[in-house]
Protein backbone atom coordinates (compact mmCIF):
# COMPACT_ATOMS: atom_id res chain seq x y z
CA UNK A 1 0.00 0.00 0.00
CA UNK A 2 1.26 3.45 -0.89
CA UNK A 3 1.27 4.82 2.67
CA UNK A 4 3.61 2.12 4.02
CA UNK A 5 6.28 3.83 6.07
CA UNK A 6 9.93 3.27 5.16
CA UNK A 7 10.70 1.42 8.42
CA UNK A 8 7.53 -0.74 8.50
CA UNK A 9 7.84 -4.46 7.70
CA UNK A 10 5.85 -5.39 4.62
CA UNK A 11 3.63 -8.41 5.22
CA UNK A 12 2.07 -10.95 2.89
CA UNK A 13 -0.96 -12.90 4.16
CA UNK A 14 -1.66 -16.31 2.60
CA UNK A 15 -5.13 -17.73 3.17
CA UNK A 16 -6.40 -14.17 3.65
CA UNK A 17 -10.08 -15.02 3.09
CA UNK A 18 -10.39 -17.67 5.84
CA UNK A 19 -11.23 -17.31 9.51
CA UNK A 20 -7.56 -17.02 10.48
CA UNK A 21 -6.80 -14.83 7.45
CA UNK A 22 -9.54 -12.37 8.45
CA UNK A 23 -8.07 -12.18 11.94
CA UNK A 24 -4.59 -11.57 10.50
CA UNK A 25 -5.83 -8.64 8.44
CA UNK A 26 -7.71 -7.12 11.38
CA UNK A 27 -4.76 -7.38 13.77
CA UNK A 28 -2.25 -6.17 11.15
CA UNK A 29 -4.45 -3.22 10.16
CA UNK A 30 -3.74 -1.64 13.58
CA UNK A 31 -0.15 -2.83 13.98
CA UNK A 32 2.38 0.00 14.34
CA UNK A 33 5.24 -1.60 12.39
CA UNK A 34 3.80 -4.48 10.33
CA UNK A 35 1.79 -3.42 7.29
CA UNK A 36 -0.28 -5.55 4.92
CA UNK A 37 1.37 -5.41 1.50
CA UNK A 38 0.19 -8.49 -0.46
CA UNK A 39 -2.64 -10.96 0.10
CA UNK A 40 -3.19 -14.44 -1.33
CA UNK A 41 -5.75 -17.22 -1.43
CA UNK A 42 -6.91 -19.91 -3.89
CA UNK A 43 -7.47 -19.46 -7.62
CA UNK A 44 -11.18 -19.08 -6.76
CA UNK A 45 -10.38 -15.76 -5.07
CA UNK A 46 -7.34 -14.61 -7.06
CA UNK A 47 -7.81 -11.56 -9.27
CA UNK A 48 -10.69 -10.17 -7.17
CA UNK A 49 -10.57 -7.24 -4.77
CA UNK A 50 -10.59 -8.58 -1.20
CA UNK A 51 -14.04 -7.16 -0.44
CA UNK A 52 -15.49 -9.26 -3.29
CA UNK A 53 -13.42 -12.40 -2.65
CA UNK A 54 -14.08 -12.70 1.08
CA UNK A 55 -17.19 -13.48 3.11
CA UNK A 56 -16.28 -11.22 6.04
CA UNK A 57 -17.28 -12.82 9.37
CA UNK A 58 -15.82 -10.55 12.04
CA UNK A 59 -17.94 -7.94 13.81
CA UNK A 60 -15.25 -5.28 13.31
CA UNK A 61 -15.18 -3.66 9.86
CA UNK A 62 -11.98 -4.09 7.88
CA UNK A 63 -9.66 -1.20 7.00
CA UNK A 64 -10.88 0.26 3.68
CA UNK A 65 -7.42 0.22 2.07
CA UNK A 66 -6.92 -3.48 2.78
CA UNK A 67 -10.37 -4.40 1.52
CA UNK A 68 -9.47 -2.92 -1.87
CA UNK A 69 -6.26 -4.96 -2.28
CA UNK A 70 -6.45 -7.55 -5.05
CA UNK A 71 -6.02 -11.19 -4.02
CA UNK A 72 -3.15 -13.07 -5.68
CA UNK A 73 -2.45 -16.74 -6.12
CA UNK A 74 -0.08 -18.02 -3.41
CA UNK A 75 3.10 -18.09 -5.46
CA UNK A 76 6.39 -16.58 -4.18
CA UNK A 77 6.79 -14.39 -7.27
CA UNK A 78 3.53 -12.61 -6.39
CA UNK A 79 4.90 -11.68 -2.94
CA UNK A 80 8.19 -10.05 -3.92
CA UNK A 81 9.05 -7.19 -1.59
CA UNK A 82 7.45 -8.80 1.48
CA UNK A 83 9.60 -9.02 4.64
CA UNK A 84 7.23 -11.42 6.41
CA UNK A 85 4.78 -14.05 5.17
CA UNK A 86 1.87 -14.99 7.43
CA UNK A 87 0.01 -18.17 6.52
CA UNK A 88 -3.58 -19.07 7.35
CA UNK A 89 -3.69 -21.66 4.59
CA UNK A 90 -5.81 -24.76 4.59
CA UNK A 91 -3.57 -27.68 5.58
CA UNK A 92 -4.44 -29.51 2.33
CA UNK A 93 -2.29 -26.96 0.47
CA UNK A 94 -0.10 -25.35 3.16
CA UNK A 95 2.68 -27.95 2.98
CA UNK A 96 3.70 -27.33 -0.60
CA UNK A 97 2.99 -23.59 -0.68
CA UNK A 98 4.82 -22.75 2.56
CA UNK A 99 7.84 -24.79 1.50
CA UNK A 100 7.98 -22.93 -1.83
CA UNK A 101 8.03 -19.60 0.04
CA UNK A 102 10.77 -20.86 2.36
CA UNK A 103 12.87 -21.96 -0.63
CA UNK A 104 12.37 -18.51 -2.15
CA UNK A 105 14.01 -17.03 0.97
CA UNK A 106 10.94 -15.82 2.87
CA UNK A 107 10.35 -15.90 6.63
CA UNK A 108 7.04 -17.79 6.92
CA UNK A 109 4.90 -17.73 10.08
CA UNK A 110 2.35 -20.52 9.74
CA UNK A 111 -0.81 -21.67 11.48
CA UNK A 112 -1.15 -24.92 9.58
CA UNK A 113 -0.38 -28.30 11.11
CA UNK A 114 1.87 -29.53 8.27
CA UNK A 115 5.32 -28.63 9.67
CA UNK A 116 4.57 -28.45 13.39
CA UNK A 117 6.19 -31.78 14.21
CA UNK A 118 8.97 -31.49 11.60
CA UNK A 119 12.25 -31.99 13.49
CA UNK A 120 13.82 -28.93 11.82
CA UNK A 121 10.88 -26.54 12.32
CA UNK A 122 10.12 -24.74 15.59
CA UNK A 123 6.61 -25.08 17.02
CA UNK A 124 6.32 -21.86 18.96
CA UNK A 125 3.63 -20.68 21.32
CA UNK A 126 5.18 -17.24 21.84
CA UNK A 127 4.10 -16.91 25.48
CA UNK A 128 5.66 -20.31 26.24
CA UNK A 129 8.76 -21.23 24.18
CA UNK A 130 9.89 -18.12 22.31
CA UNK A 131 13.50 -19.34 22.61
CA UNK A 132 12.77 -22.15 20.08
CA UNK A 133 12.73 -19.46 17.38
CA UNK A 134 16.54 -19.39 17.57
CA UNK A 135 16.50 -22.71 15.67
CA UNK A 136 15.57 -20.95 12.39
CA UNK A 137 19.28 -20.30 11.76
CA UNK A 138 19.51 -24.02 10.81
CA UNK A 139 16.65 -23.74 8.28
CA UNK A 140 18.05 -20.50 6.85
CA UNK A 141 21.37 -22.22 6.16
CA UNK A 142 19.62 -25.11 4.42
CA UNK A 143 16.75 -23.45 2.53
CA UNK A 144 17.44 -19.72 2.35
CA UNK A 145 14.26 -18.91 4.24
CA UNK A 146 12.47 -20.50 7.20
CA UNK A 147 9.12 -21.60 8.61
CA UNK A 148 7.98 -20.95 12.19
CA UNK A 149 4.75 -22.72 13.11
CA UNK A 150 2.37 -21.98 15.92
CA UNK A 151 0.30 -24.59 17.66
CA UNK A 152 -3.16 -26.03 17.39
CA UNK A 153 -5.51 -23.55 19.06
CA UNK A 154 -6.54 -25.85 21.92
CA UNK A 155 -2.91 -26.81 22.51
CA UNK A 156 -2.10 -23.10 22.89
CA UNK A 157 -4.73 -22.66 25.62
CA UNK A 158 -3.34 -25.69 27.44
CA UNK A 159 0.43 -25.16 27.29
CA UNK A 160 0.44 -21.63 28.67
CA UNK A 161 -0.90 -22.55 32.14
CA UNK A 162 1.10 -25.80 32.05
CA UNK A 163 4.32 -23.85 31.42
CA UNK A 164 3.62 -21.64 34.44
CA UNK A 165 3.14 -24.77 36.56
CA UNK A 166 6.29 -26.44 35.18
CA UNK A 167 8.42 -23.38 35.87
CA UNK A 168 7.13 -23.18 39.42
CA UNK A 169 6.82 -26.84 40.46
CA UNK A 170 8.86 -28.98 38.05
CA UNK A 171 7.90 -31.96 35.89
CA UNK A 172 4.20 -32.48 35.16
CA UNK A 173 3.49 -36.20 35.40
CA UNK A 174 -0.02 -36.54 33.97
CA UNK A 175 -2.43 -34.13 32.35
CA UNK A 176 -6.08 -34.64 31.44
CA UNK A 177 -7.83 -32.11 29.21
CA UNK A 178 -11.44 -32.00 28.01
CA UNK A 179 -12.06 -29.24 25.44
CA UNK A 180 -15.21 -27.36 24.40
CA UNK A 181 -14.23 -25.79 21.07
CA UNK A 182 -15.86 -22.94 19.17
CA UNK A 183 -17.12 -23.33 15.61
CA UNK A 184 -14.73 -20.74 14.15
CA UNK A 185 -12.02 -23.31 14.86
CA UNK A 186 -13.34 -25.37 11.97
CA UNK A 187 -12.82 -22.53 9.46
CA UNK A 188 -15.45 -21.25 7.02
CA UNK A 189 -18.06 -22.56 6.21
CA UNK A 190 -17.02 -25.16 8.79
CA UNK A 191 -19.48 -27.25 10.80
CA UNK A 192 -22.95 -27.52 9.20
CA UNK A 193 -25.60 -25.67 11.20
CA UNK A 194 -27.74 -28.83 11.38
CA UNK A 195 -24.87 -30.55 13.19
CA UNK A 196 -24.07 -27.85 15.75
CA UNK A 197 -27.22 -25.89 16.69
CA UNK A 198 -28.82 -27.38 19.83
CA UNK A 199 -25.96 -29.87 19.98
CA UNK A 200 -22.45 -30.88 21.07
CA UNK A 201 -20.30 -33.00 18.75
CA UNK A 202 -17.85 -35.15 20.74
CA UNK A 203 -15.31 -35.56 17.93
CA UNK A 204 -12.86 -33.26 16.10
CA UNK A 205 -10.77 -35.15 13.60
CA UNK A 206 -7.11 -35.42 14.63
CA UNK A 207 -7.45 -32.86 17.43
CA UNK A 208 -6.78 -35.11 20.43
CA UNK A 209 -3.60 -36.53 18.87
CA UNK A 210 -2.31 -33.02 18.07
CA UNK A 211 -2.85 -31.81 21.63
CA UNK A 212 -1.09 -34.87 23.02
CA UNK A 213 2.02 -34.63 20.79
CA UNK A 214 2.41 -30.86 20.28
CA UNK A 215 2.35 -30.23 24.04
CA UNK A 216 5.50 -32.30 24.60
CA UNK A 217 7.44 -30.50 21.83
CA UNK A 218 6.41 -27.02 22.98
CA UNK A 219 7.19 -27.67 26.65
CA UNK A 220 10.48 -29.33 25.68
CA UNK A 221 13.82 -27.71 24.89
CA UNK A 222 15.93 -26.77 21.87
CA UNK A 223 19.56 -27.73 22.48
CA UNK A 224 21.02 -25.84 19.51
CA UNK A 225 20.60 -28.80 17.17
CA UNK A 226 17.34 -30.57 17.94
CA UNK A 227 14.07 -30.31 19.86
CA UNK A 228 13.83 -32.55 22.93
CA UNK A 229 10.40 -33.46 24.32
CA UNK A 230 9.53 -32.41 27.86
CA UNK A 231 9.95 -35.27 30.36
CA UNK A 232 6.72 -36.67 31.83
CA UNK A 233 3.92 -34.58 30.30
CA UNK A 234 1.62 -37.50 29.50
CA UNK A 235 -1.50 -35.90 28.06
CA UNK A 236 -4.96 -37.45 27.64
CA UNK A 237 -7.35 -35.28 25.57
CA UNK A 238 -11.10 -35.38 24.82
CA UNK A 239 -12.27 -32.82 22.23
CA UNK A 240 -15.80 -31.53 21.71
CA UNK A 241 -17.33 -28.98 19.31
CA UNK A 242 -19.86 -26.68 20.98
CA UNK A 243 -22.20 -23.96 19.61
CA UNK A 244 -19.96 -20.99 20.52
CA UNK A 245 -18.58 -18.57 17.89
CA UNK A 246 -15.08 -17.92 19.24
CA UNK A 247 -13.14 -19.17 22.26
CA UNK A 248 -11.99 -22.66 23.20
CA UNK A 249 -12.61 -23.66 26.83
CA UNK A 250 -10.63 -26.52 28.44
CA UNK A 251 -11.19 -28.42 31.68
CA UNK A 252 -7.70 -29.42 32.79
CA UNK A 253 -6.40 -31.70 35.57
CA UNK A 254 -2.70 -32.04 36.41
CA UNK A 255 -0.50 -34.27 38.59
CA UNK A 256 2.99 -33.12 39.58
CA UNK A 257 5.96 -35.42 39.86
CA UNK A 258 7.20 -33.71 43.02
CA UNK A 259 6.12 -35.31 46.32
CA UNK A 260 5.70 -31.93 48.05
CA UNK A 261 2.48 -30.86 46.36
CA UNK A 262 1.86 -27.12 46.01
CA UNK A 263 -1.23 -25.60 47.62
CA UNK A 264 -4.05 -24.13 45.55
CA UNK A 265 -2.97 -20.63 46.61
CA UNK A 266 0.60 -21.34 45.42
CA UNK A 267 -0.74 -22.62 42.10
CA UNK A 268 -2.90 -19.53 41.53
CA UNK A 269 0.08 -17.36 42.38
CA UNK A 270 2.26 -19.27 39.88
CA UNK A 271 -0.27 -18.48 37.11
CA UNK A 272 -0.43 -14.80 38.03
CA UNK A 273 3.33 -14.37 38.40
CA UNK A 274 4.23 -16.04 35.11
CA UNK A 275 6.02 -13.57 32.80
CA UNK A 276 6.93 -14.87 29.32
CA UNK A 277 9.77 -13.62 27.14
CA UNK A 278 7.67 -11.45 24.75
CA UNK A 279 6.41 -9.50 27.78
CA UNK A 280 9.98 -8.98 28.99
CA UNK A 281 10.97 -7.95 25.46
CA UNK A 282 7.99 -5.55 25.40
CA UNK A 283 6.76 -6.86 22.07
CA UNK A 284 3.91 -4.73 20.77
CA UNK A 285 1.27 -7.50 20.88
CA UNK A 286 2.39 -9.03 24.19
CA UNK A 287 -0.29 -8.88 26.90
CA UNK A 288 0.44 -7.04 30.13
CA UNK A 289 -0.64 -10.19 31.94
CA UNK A 290 -0.42 -13.48 30.02
CA UNK A 291 -2.52 -15.61 32.40
CA UNK A 292 -5.48 -13.88 33.96
CA UNK A 293 -6.88 -15.69 37.01
CA UNK A 294 -10.57 -15.17 37.81
CA UNK A 295 -12.14 -15.83 41.20
CA UNK A 296 -15.79 -16.16 40.09
CA UNK A 297 -17.13 -19.71 40.54
CA UNK A 298 -18.58 -19.75 37.02
CA UNK A 299 -15.69 -18.20 35.05
CA UNK A 300 -14.06 -18.11 32.54
CA UNK A 301 -16.81 -18.06 29.93
CA UNK A 302 -16.21 -17.62 26.18
CA UNK A 303 -18.67 -14.75 25.68
CA UNK A 304 -17.41 -12.80 28.68
CA UNK A 305 -13.71 -13.54 28.75
CA UNK A 306 -12.36 -14.35 25.27
CA UNK A 307 -11.13 -10.80 24.61
CA UNK A 308 -9.03 -10.56 27.79
CA UNK A 309 -5.91 -8.55 26.88
CA UNK A 310 -7.34 -8.10 23.35
CA UNK A 311 -7.48 -11.89 22.96
CA UNK A 312 -3.75 -12.32 23.72
CA UNK A 313 -4.10 -13.85 27.22
CA UNK A 314 -5.37 -17.16 28.57
CA UNK A 315 -7.99 -16.80 31.28
CA UNK A 316 -7.96 -19.38 34.09
CA UNK A 317 -10.59 -20.02 36.74
CA UNK A 318 -11.99 -22.63 39.12
CA UNK A 319 -8.53 -23.53 40.40
CA UNK A 320 -9.21 -26.27 42.96
CA UNK A 321 -8.10 -29.62 44.39
CA UNK A 322 -8.70 -32.68 42.26
CA UNK A 323 -9.76 -36.00 43.76
CA UNK A 324 -7.60 -38.07 41.36
CA UNK A 325 -4.98 -35.57 40.07
CA UNK A 326 -3.33 -32.82 42.19
CA UNK A 327 -5.16 -29.79 40.80
CA UNK A 328 -7.90 -28.93 38.30
CA UNK A 329 -8.88 -25.70 36.61
CA UNK A 330 -10.63 -24.25 33.56
CA UNK A 331 -8.75 -22.30 30.85
CA UNK A 332 -10.03 -20.20 27.95
CA UNK A 333 -8.18 -19.09 24.81
CA UNK A 334 -9.41 -17.02 21.87
CA UNK A 335 -8.84 -19.57 19.13
CA UNK A 336 -8.22 -17.21 16.21
CA UNK A 337 -6.24 -14.59 18.19
CA UNK A 338 -3.79 -16.15 20.68
CA UNK A 339 -4.77 -19.58 19.25
CA UNK A 340 -3.81 -18.62 15.68
CA UNK A 341 -3.13 -15.27 13.94
CA UNK A 342 -2.15 -13.40 17.11
CA UNK A 343 0.51 -15.96 18.01
CA UNK A 344 1.96 -15.83 14.48
CA UNK A 345 2.21 -12.05 14.73
CA UNK A 346 3.84 -12.27 18.17
CA UNK A 347 6.29 -14.85 16.78
CA UNK A 348 7.23 -12.42 14.01
CA UNK A 349 7.66 -9.62 16.57
CA UNK A 350 10.03 -11.87 18.52
CA UNK A 351 11.94 -12.77 15.33
CA UNK A 352 12.26 -9.07 14.56
CA UNK A 353 13.62 -8.34 18.07
CA UNK A 354 16.11 -11.18 17.62
CA UNK A 355 17.30 -9.78 14.28
CA UNK A 356 15.92 -12.74 12.32
CA UNK A 357 13.83 -10.79 9.80
N1 LIG B 1 -9.65 -21.43 12.87
C1 LIG B 1 -8.85 -21.62 13.90
O1 LIG B 1 -9.23 -21.37 15.07
C2 LIG B 1 -7.47 -22.18 13.71
C3 LIG B 1 -7.01 -22.58 12.47
N2 LIG B 1 -5.73 -23.08 12.33
C4 LIG B 1 -5.21 -23.48 11.03
O2 LIG B 1 -5.07 -22.29 10.23
C5 LIG B 1 -5.33 -22.57 8.86
C6 LIG B 1 -6.47 -21.69 8.38
O3 LIG B 1 -7.65 -22.02 9.13
P1 LIG B 1 -9.04 -21.30 8.85
O4 LIG B 1 -8.81 -19.88 8.54
O5 LIG B 1 -9.90 -21.68 9.96
O6 LIG B 1 -9.51 -22.04 7.49
P2 LIG B 1 -10.53 -21.52 6.36
O7 LIG B 1 -11.03 -22.77 5.72
O8 LIG B 1 -11.49 -20.58 6.93
O9 LIG B 1 -9.56 -20.74 5.31
C7 LIG B 1 -8.67 -21.44 4.47
C8 LIG B 1 -7.90 -20.48 3.58
O10 LIG B 1 -7.06 -21.26 2.71
C9 LIG B 1 -7.27 -20.80 1.37
N3 LIG B 1 -7.08 -21.89 0.40
C10 LIG B 1 -7.80 -23.02 0.26
N4 LIG B 1 -7.34 -23.75 -0.79
C11 LIG B 1 -6.31 -23.05 -1.32
C12 LIG B 1 -5.42 -23.26 -2.42
N5 LIG B 1 -5.53 -24.35 -3.22
N6 LIG B 1 -4.46 -22.33 -2.68
C13 LIG B 1 -4.35 -21.21 -1.90
N7 LIG B 1 -5.18 -20.97 -0.86
C14 LIG B 1 -6.13 -21.87 -0.56
C15 LIG B 1 -8.70 -20.31 1.33
O11 LIG B 1 -8.88 -19.44 0.22
P3 LIG B 1 -10.26 -19.37 -0.64
O12 LIG B 1 -11.21 -18.52 0.14
O13 LIG B 1 -9.83 -18.74 -1.92
O14 LIG B 1 -10.73 -20.78 -0.79
C16 LIG B 1 -8.78 -19.60 2.69
O15 LIG B 1 -8.20 -18.31 2.56
C17 LIG B 1 -5.63 -24.06 8.77
O16 LIG B 1 -4.45 -24.76 8.43
C18 LIG B 1 -6.09 -24.39 10.18
O17 LIG B 1 -5.93 -25.73 10.48
C19 LIG B 1 -4.91 -23.15 13.41
C20 LIG B 1 -5.32 -22.77 14.65
C21 LIG B 1 -6.65 -22.27 14.89
N1 LIG C 1 -8.92 -28.04 14.77
C1 LIG C 1 -9.04 -26.77 15.46
C2 LIG C 1 -8.56 -25.65 14.62
C3 LIG C 1 -7.46 -26.05 13.70
O1 LIG C 1 -7.55 -25.83 12.53
O2 LIG C 1 -6.46 -26.68 14.26
P1 LIG C 1 -5.20 -27.30 13.47
O3 LIG C 1 -4.48 -26.19 12.79
O4 LIG C 1 -4.41 -27.96 14.52
O5 LIG C 1 -5.75 -28.29 12.47
C4 LIG C 1 -10.49 -26.59 15.82
O6 LIG C 1 -11.28 -27.25 15.21
O7 LIG C 1 -10.87 -25.83 16.65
Amino acid sequence: MSEIKEQAKKCGVLGCTGMVGQRFLTLLSRHPSFKVFKIGASSRSAGKPYEKACKWKLSEALDANISKLVVSECKPENFQGCDIIFSGLDSDVAGEIESSFRSAGFAVFSNAKNYRMDPSVPLVVPLVNADHIDSVANQKARYGGYIVTNANCSTTGLVLPLKALMDAFGVLKSISVVTLQAISGAGYPGVPSLDIIDNVVPFIDGEEEKIETETRKILGTFDGVQFLDAPGTNVSAHCNRVPVLDGHLSCISVSFETKSKPSIAEISRAFEKYVPLPCEMECYSAPSSSIRVLEGVDRPQPRLDRYAENGFAVTVGRVRKDTVFDVRFVALVHNTILGAAGSSILNAEIAERKGLL
